[in-house]
């Protein structure tokens, strides 16, 4: 037989999905830039399906208008436990080629698997899921941040985009910007088509100098969007307090 089996769950298509990417370069990108676009990952099926369940309530734990708190305007949602298993799969695959990169990063050990950093999370009374659907209508935008929800975190995160740009939506952009120790700061925008994700710096990263190694302050947003509906999956690995 020389064709691979056809994985038996949708989990177990994330999981393969995930495993082949190119994790050696992602990591140097990672490195480099404090972001790495992972390429497509979820069918506009997927997508779809997850932009339908941000009108089922009882999916969600909260709802955060944004404008109410100043983090621009838009509205979020955080999903409840269980989380949906397609949210949950791509969480815990895209976890372990993360780990050994922010432990090298922060220079300390995050264990191996999302199960035992879970773990870690609610011993520390961070125990609410972080996952979350985002939504965006004309004129909205989400204001440059960092996803910190207590003293346990996790330095990477990870966001798909689900619907299409000039399609669904125009504007929108996914943007970071690295703020370095007494210098101006730089942004990156990140394109993304439909079912694209990219993973990027939560609130730090090291920079290798000339005089060693420090740590720029990263913060990412999203751009006014112009036209349409823009949805986004969020995957943070750190459970909230
Ligand atoms: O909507 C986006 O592209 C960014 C969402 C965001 O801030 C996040 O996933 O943490
Ligand atoms: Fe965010």
């Amino acid at each position: 037989m020389s064709e691979a089996p056809a994985p038996a769950t949708a989990e177990d298509a994330i999981a393969a999905r995930v495993a082949a990417l190119p994790w050696a370069r992602l990591a140097e990108e990672l490195d480099a830039q404090g972001v790495a676009p992972l390429g497509p990952l979820l069918t506009p099926e997927e997508c779809a399906a997850l932009v339908a369940l941000y009108a089922e309530e009882s999916r969600f734990r909260s709802r955060v208008v944004m404008a109410r708190h100043g983090f621009g305007r838009g509205e979020y949602r955080y999903f409840a436990n269980p989380l949906p298993p397609l949210v949950a799969a791509l969480r815990r695959a895209l976890y372990a080629p993360l780990a050994p990169i922010a432990s090298r990063w922060e220079e300390t050990a995050y264990p191996p698997t999302l199960d035992a950093f879970a773990a870690r999370c609610h011993a520390a009374g961070q125990r609410r899921p972080t996952p979350l659907l985002l939504r965006y209508g004309p004129g909205d935008h989400n204001c440059l941040h960092q996803d910190l929800y207590g003293a346990v975190a996790f330095p990477l995160q990870a966001v798909v985009l689900l619907g299409a740009p000039g399609r669904d939506f125009t504007g929108g952009e996914f943007v970071l910007a690295e703020q370095r120790p007494r210098m101006q700061s730089r942004v990156e925008v990140v394109p993304l088509a439909q079912g694209e994700a990219a993973v990027f710096a939560v609130h730090r990263r090291p920079v290798r100098g000339t005089r060693g190694t420090y740590r720029v302050t990263m913060r990412h947003g999203v751009s006014r969007v112009r036209s349409g509906t823009r949805f986004t999956l969020g995957v943070i690995f750190h459970d909230a307090a």
